[in-house]
C-alpha cells in the first residue's frame, strides 16, 4: 500500500501555472475524415490484416491465462480453444479441401500456442517464437490475398466517367447467358461445356453463336432444340439452329424468337429480281431476313426449282410471285402450264407468253421448249461453249408447271411417261441454254415426279421450297444437306392466334430456318414487261394454243422458217427414201440446218 504525497499549496500553484504554459504535445485530431480514412484502409486491407488479428488474439489469450492462477487460467484457454474450433467449423462448411486443411493447421497452431503461452508466460522467447511462427504460417494466406479489395470509396468519390467509355463485359449479367450456363452448358445438362457468345437482339428475339466443347458437332446443338425452348420458356417453333458454313463444326447460329414475325402476312410490294445475280426475295425468315429464289446462277446457267406443299399450303401463291418477278423482268420469258386444267393459275392465261391448260397443250409447250433448246445450241457453239447468260437479247425461258404431279404421274387410264421424258430432257439439257423447269407438286417426292429419279436429281440441284405437308415419309427431296430443324409434316396448320399458316415453310438454301412466303394478292394488277425471244429462238414457231396472248406469233421472224412439222416430214421422207439416218447425210440430202435435223431426229 502507498500513502498519498502531500504538496504545499505553493507547489500546487506552481505546477498548475507550468502546465498552463507548457507547449502541447502534437496530437492527431480524431475528425470524421480520419475515421473514414481508417475505415477505408481497413476495408481494403482486411484480408491481409487477418493473420495479425489471429496472432494477436492467440497472444492475448495466452497472456490472460499466464496472469491467472489455475484453475482460473483454464477459462481463457478454454474460450480460445472454442473460438479456434468454431473458426474451423465455420470454414469447413464452405471451403475447399485445401482451404479446410490450411485453416485446420492454423486453428490447431493457435490453440497450441495459447496453451504454451499460458504455461511459460506471454513475454520473452515463447512469445517471439509464436509471432515468428504465425508470420511464417501466414505466408500462403498473404500470397493468396496479394491484391487489395477494390477501392470502392475512392471510386465513388471519383468524378463519374462518361457512360460510353465504360468497358462492357460481354454477356455479363445477361439473363439469357445465365440461363444457358446453368441449364444448358453445366455438367450433366444437354450441351456441357458449350459457350453462348455474341448475343444480339433484333425486333423479334435474339441471336447468338453457340460453340460446343472440343470433339462435339453442331448437330448436337440442333438436337438440344427442345431443351433450349424449355429453358427460355417458349412455345414450339421459336428456336432455330443453323450451320455456320466455313466455320468450325462446333459452331452454330442460334435464333431465339420471343415473338413470331411469321404470324403476320408479309406482302410482296415491288419487283426484286436482281439481273446481276438472278435472284429475288421470295420468303421472309423467322429472324426477319429475306430468303431468295434463284432463277439462274451467273455464269452457270438456269436453275430448276420445285415448290411443294399440301392443298392450301400456298404453293400457287409462291408461283404467282415467281411469275410476277419473271414477267416484270426484261430478261425472262415465262411459259405456263397449268396442270389443274387452267383453274390453278387463271390469271396467267392472258399474261403468260404461252399458257397450256390441258395435258395436250402441256405436251405442245414442252415440245416447243425442247425445240427452243435446239435453236439455242448453235448460239452456245458460236460463243465457244459455256452457258447463255440471261439478258434482254437472250431471255431466260422458265417453264412453270403448277399441279405438276397431275401431268407427271401415270395410272391405268393415263400414260404420261412422254411428259416425264420431256421434262427430264429439259432439266438435263436446258440449263446452259437458259431454259429451266419450275414445278409445283403436293408432295416433294419422286413418286409425284412420275417416279423419275433423273428429274428428281436435276430439280434437287436447284431451288426447293418446302411448304407444309401431311405425310411423314414424303419429304425425301427436302432432307438433304444440313439436317432440317423440323420435318415439314410438323409445321403447324394454324398459328396460336388461330390464323392459318399458308405460305409457311422452308427454302433449301444455305439457311435452314422457318420462313413465310411473300404474299401477292392479285398478280393481275402488276404490269408485264414485253420481252422478245432471241432471233434463233424466235425463228421457232410457237404452238397455236388457245391463249389470248401469243407474242411469238406476232413476231415476223418466226414466219420465215419451216415449221417443226414440215421439218419432221422432210426428214422422215428422206429416211424412207433410203438416206442414212445420220445428221450429216440428212443435212446433205434435205438441205436442212444441223440444228433442224438433230431436233427432227429427236422428235421422230
Ligand atoms: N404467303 C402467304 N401468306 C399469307 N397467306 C397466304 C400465303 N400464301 C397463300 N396464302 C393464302 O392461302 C390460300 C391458299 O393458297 P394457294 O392457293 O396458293 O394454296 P395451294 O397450295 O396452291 O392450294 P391448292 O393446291 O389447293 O391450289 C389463299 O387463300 C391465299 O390467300
Amino acid at each position: 500500500m502507498t500513502t498519498p504525497t502531500k504538496h504545499p499549496p505553493a507547489e500546487i500553484e506552481r505546477r498548475e501555472t507550468e502546465s498552463d504554459t507548457a507547449p502541447e504535445e502534437p496530437r492527431i485530431p480524431v475528425t470524421p475524415q480520419v475515421v473514414n480514412e481508417l475505415r477505408r484502409l481497413l476495408g481494403r486491407w482486411r484480408h491481409q490484416a487477418m493473420p495479425f488479428a489471429a496472432i494477436g488474439a492467440t497472444h492475448g489469450v495466452g497472456a490472460v491465462a499466464a496472469a491467472l492462477d489455475p484453475p482460473e487460467a483454464l477459462l481463457p484457454v478454454a474460450a480460445g480453444w472454442t473460438a479456434s474450433a468454431g473458426m474451423y467449423g465455420y470454414v469447413h462448411r464452405k471451403a475447399s479441401r485445401w482451404d479446410r486443411l490450411y485453416v485446420c493447421v492454423a486453428a490447431g497452431s493457435s490453440a497450441s500456442w495459447q496453451a504454451a503461452l499460458a504455461l511459460t508466460g506471454a513475454n520473452g522467447v515463447t512469445a517471439g517464437l509464436m509471432w515468428a511462427f504465425g508470420a511464417a504460417l501466414s505466408i500462403p494466406w498473404w500470397v493468396r490475398h496479394a491484391e487489395p479489395e477494390p477501392d470502392v470509396t475512392a471510386e465513388l468519390a471519383a468524378p463519374p466517367q462518361p457512360r460510353e467509355t465504360l468497358p462492357v463485359a460481354p454477356g455479363t449479367a445477361d439473363r439469357r447467358l445465365k440461363l444457358w450456363n446453368e441449364h444448358i452448358a453445366a455438367n450433366g445438362k444437354p450441351l456441357p461445356g458449350s459457350a453462348l457468345e455474341g448475343i444480339t437482339g433484333f425486333a423479334y428475339g435474339w441471336k447468338a453463336t453457340v460453340t460446343l466443347a472440343i470433339g462435339e458437332h453442331w448437330h448436337t446443338t440442333l438436337q438440344a432444340r427442345k431443351s433450349i425452348l424449355s429453358v427460355y420458356d417458349l412455345p414450339d417453333g421459336r428456336v432455330f439452329v443453323e450451320a455456320m458454313h466455313g466455320e468450325s463444326v462446333r459452331k452454330s447460329r442460334l435464333t431465339v424468337l420471343t415473338s413470331d414475325p411469321l404470324q403476320q402476312k408479309n406482302h410482296w410490294n415491288e419487283p426484286g429480281l436482281d439481273p446481276e445475280t438472278g435472284k429475288f426475295p421470295l420468303m421472309i425468315a423467322a429472324d426477319g431476313e429475306p430468303l431468295h429464289f434463284k432463277l439462274w446462277n451467273p455464269g452457270a446457267g438456269a436453275l430448276h426449282a420445285l415448290i411443294s406443299g399440301v392443298t392450301r399450303s400456298g404453293k400457287t401463291k409462291v408461283l404467282d410471285v415467281v411469275l410476277t418477278e419473271a414477267s416484270m423482268s426484261d430478261r425472262v420469258y415465262p411459259l405456263v402450264i397449268d396442270g389443274g386444267g387452267g383453274a390453278s393459275l387463271p390469271q396467267w392465261r392472258e399474261r403468260a407468253n404461252l399458257f397450256a391448260g390441258t395435258p395436250e397443250q402441256a405436251r405442245e409447250v414442252l415440245r416447243y421448249t425442247l425445240r427452243l433448246i435446239e435453236r439455242r445450241r448453235p448460239v452456245v457453239e458460236r460463243q465457244g461453249g459455256g452457258s447463255l447468260e440471261p439478258s434482254p437479247e437472250m431471255p431466260l425461258v422458265p417453264v412453270v408447271i403448277d399441279e405438276a404431279h397431275k401431268l407427271l404421274m401415270s395410272d391405268d387410264e393415263t400414260d404420261n411417261r412422254d411428259i416425264v421424258r420431256m421434262c427430264e430432257q429439259i432439266t438435263q439439257e436446258g440449263a446452259k441454254f437458259g431454259v429451266c423447269l419450275i414445278l409445283a407438286t403436293q408432295v416433294p417426292s419422286v413418286k409425284q415426279l412420275g417416279n423419275s429419279t433423273a428429274l428428281r436429281d436435276q430439280v434437287k440441284a436447284g431451288t426447293i421450297v418446302g411448304l407444309r405437308i401431311t405425310e411423314k415419309g414424303s419429304g425425301n427431296m427436302i432432307d438433304t444437306g444440313d439436317p432440317m430443324p423440323e420435318h415439314l409434316k410438323d409445321l403447324p396448320a394454324e398459328f396460336p392466334d388461330g390464323s392459318s399458316t399458308h405460305g409457311l415453310g422452308y427454302m433449301m438454301t444455305s439457311r435452314k430456318i422457318r420462313a413465310r412466303a411473300l404474299l401477292l394478292e392479285n398478280p393481275a394488277e402488276q404490269p408485264v414487261t414485253p420481252t422478245r425471244l432471241d432471233p434463233d429462238s424466235a425463228a421457232e414457231p410457237a404452238p397455236a394454243l388457245n391463249a389470248a396472248k401469243k407474242p411469238a406469233e406476232t413476231d415476223p421472224r418466226r414466219r420465215s422458217g419451216p415449221t417443226a412439222e414440215d421439218i419432221d416430214a422432210t426428214v422422215r421422207e428422206a429416211i424412207e427414201a433410203g438416206t442414212e439416218s445420220t445428221v450429216e447425210a440428212l443435212m446433205r440430202d434435205t438441205g436442212l440446218a444441223m440444228t433442224q435435223v438433230r431436233a427432227a431426229l429427236k422428235r421422230i
